[in-house]
């Protein structure tokens, strides 16, 4: 429906599913079929997100192909708040407000340790 961003391995959009009666986001790993590079990174995110169950962590649906383009896409929650970047720029939170925040992404952040998942740019996303 409408392109949302653009991270490392490609282009994110906004998508609607029948099957959920909600929006999806989709995330296009490029050259994921044809690219060796590219289909390790993609086989890394699926492992990863596949394994992921937690209100803190962006729910993963499942993968989807594009016959014609052998393009792949992976199908996440849609975050309909954006980023946490976008957010805190449009909000001009109070401190017990940020308090909170810092408490759901650490719950978040410890529940990927506890199952071996290192963030490692978490940073990114906050300045
Ligand atoms: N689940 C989502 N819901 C809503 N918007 C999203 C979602 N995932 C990504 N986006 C949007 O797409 C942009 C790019 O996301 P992407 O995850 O590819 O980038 P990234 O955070 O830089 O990741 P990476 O480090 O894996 O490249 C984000 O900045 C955000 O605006």
């Amino acid at each position: 429906m409408k392109k949302l961003g653009r991270g490392g391995f490609g282009t994110v959009y906004q998508a609607s599913s029948i099957l959920l009666l909600n929006y999806v986001a989709i995330k296009e790993i490029e050259g994921a079929t044809t690219d060796e590079k590219a289909q390790k990174v993609f086989i890394n995110e699926l492992k990863r997100l596949n394994g992921t169950n937690h209100e803190r962590i962006i729910k993963f649906y499942g993968i989807s192909l594009d016959k014609k383009t052998r393009s792949c896409y992976l199908v996440m929650e849609f975050a309909n708040n954006g980023t946490l970047r976008e957010y805190l720029q449009k909000n001009k939170l109070e401190w017990p407000e940020k308090i909170q925040l810092a408490s759901q992404i650490a719950e978040g952040m410890s529940y990927l340790h506890s199952i071996e998942i290192i963030h490692r740019d978490l940073v990114k996303h906050l300045f």
